[in-house]
């Protein structure tokens, strides 16, 4: 996927064009998004997912022996994890022309050297290499950047503790930086689902090097449950089987895995063919997707779009309808703020439900959408667990992303069908989508 080339200050028209790159590293401070001058009618190939890609860099890295791994994403939060396997002793070479990484990997029980990891602003990152990391039987100390340091850490520490690993609290306890000095034992360990499912894969992945293999039960509801089935594969593309919540002692092996596109980039160009009212094809993801996020387009079709589906590959056709609904987001909710985005543009109000824990992602998120939501002159409303759109045509305005780039990627769809909206620090994208406003100049 090359740079796209648009005029300054634009996203979404090509027909302007003066030449600058829409690549997150040289976006400007804020960004005007060009109203679609007709339906689009595009086929696009989103980047690599950030999931599958950071569970796999984790699985390659405790397979002692080569893994090639292709279709890679690179953005921020997976340059993060690959520094965080280089600091836990992998050897990693990654080829970006060629969405490409090679990956040595170690026994991390056989570490001699104590690791520092930066996990910048990624959840996946940190909550995946702290297990992994108390495998080793030096100490590594993780941390990340201030946003990441609020978010929620606790269940993690104290899991680990219960298993036989040393953890330091090197700042406010439940929240990183920490440090863990293994190796741990493993056994069976009490873990609460309902404010991140990342706990869960995170330990899961290191399961099978803890000497008592690992086994989990729950003590709250779980969240993000198709995250957990995402880990349960590609632990199984690596020679390992979950067994329910268990994970016997075993060992990884070394596997050639390809990544699929990620599905949450795609809601966004999904999403772009309801607003336009035109088609969009997303290919590499359809009915065999590891990720639960290809169900956005199910919410697509409830709300009137027309869907396509197959194996590998997902239509959605805009049919200049769309009728609000009613869902519980609890197993997607990376796309919430894509359906408040759709949600504005309906014939009645939605109301999404389940999605509490959102609060405590790269923002609140449910305050951040209403709240910008209502600066656009809209009636939004927050729900304890989700929130409420009733729809209305959205004022000239300039959104405030909160340091979220899902705040930014939703919020500049209103702007494909609405005049004046602009996108402030548009750049906030690199995190799992730096070509995000390339391919939205594409629609
Ligand atoms: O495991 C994963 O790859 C992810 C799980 C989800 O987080 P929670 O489990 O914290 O909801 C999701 O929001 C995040 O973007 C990626
Ligand atoms: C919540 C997200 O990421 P993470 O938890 O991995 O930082 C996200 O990508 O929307």
């Amino acid at each position: 996927m090359g740079r796209g080339e648009v005029a300054p200050r634009t996203a979404g028209g090509l027909r302007d064009n003066r030449m600058v790159s829409l690549h997150a590293d040289e976006l400007p401070d804020v960004l005007a998004v060009t109203p679609l001058s007709a339906p689009p009618d595009v086929s696009l190939r989103p980047p690599g997912s950030k999931s599958i890609t950071n569970r796999a860099l984790i699985c390659a890295a405790l397979a002692p022996g080569r893994s090639t791994l292709t279709g890679v994403l690179f953005a921020d939060d997976t340059h993060a994890m690959l520094g965080a396997v280089r600091a836990l002793g992998a050897t990693v070479t990654a080829d970006e022309a060629a969405y490409t990484v090679v990956v040595d990997g170690v026994d991390p029980r056989t570490a001699t050297e104590p690791a520092t990891v930066d996990a910048r602003m990624s959840g996946t990152t940190s909550r995946f290499v702290l297990p992994a990391a108390a495998l080793r039987p030096v100490r590594s100390v993780v941390d990340g950047s201030p946003q990441l340091r609020a978010r929620p850490f606790g269940p993690l520490t104290d899991a680990l503790r219960e298993l036989g690993a040393t953890v330091e609290d090197l700042g406010t306890p439940g929240f990183l930086p920490v440090a863990v000095t293994g190796p741990v034992a493993g056994g069976k360990v009490p873990l609460p689902g309902h404010l991140s499912s990342q706990f869960l894969s995170g330990l899961l992945m290191a399961g099978p090097l803890m000497a008592d293999g690992l086994s989990v039960e729950l003590t709250s509801p779980l969240v993000s449950v198709p995250y957990v089935e995402a880990t349960t594969a590609v632990m199984a593309a690596f020679g390992v089987t979950v067994d329910g919540l268990r994970v016997q002692p075993g060992a990884y092996r070394a596997t050639d895995y390809a990544i699929e596109p990620d599905a949450s980039a795609a809601s966004y160009l999904l999403a772009a063919a309801a607003i336009g009212e035109g088609r969009v094809t997303v290919e590499g993801l359809g009915t065999g997707s590891l990720q639960g996020d290809v169900r956005f387009a199910d919410l697509l079709e409830r709300m009137g779009a027309r869907v396509e589906r197959t194996a590998d590959r997902i239509t959605v056709t805009g049919t200049g309808t769309l009728h609000g609904i009613d869902v519980d987001m609890a197993d997607i909710s990376d796309t919430a703020q894509t359906l408040a985005a759709v949600a504005v543009f309906a014939d009645s109000p939605t109301r999404v439900r389940g999605i509490g824990f959102i609060r405590k992602k790269e923002t609140d998120r449910i305050a951040a959408v209403v709240t910008e939501l209502r600066r656009a002159g809209l009636d939004a409303v927050e729900d304890e667990d989700g929130f409420t759109i009733n729809p209305g045509p959205p004022a000239p305005t300039a959104f405030d992303t909160y340091e979220d780039h899902r705040m930014a990627m939703s919020l500049a769809l209103l702007g494909l069908r609405v005049p004046g909206i602009e996108i402030r620090d548009p750049r906030c994208v690199a995190k799992t989508y730096p070509t995000y406003f390339v391919d939205l100049a594409r629609l």
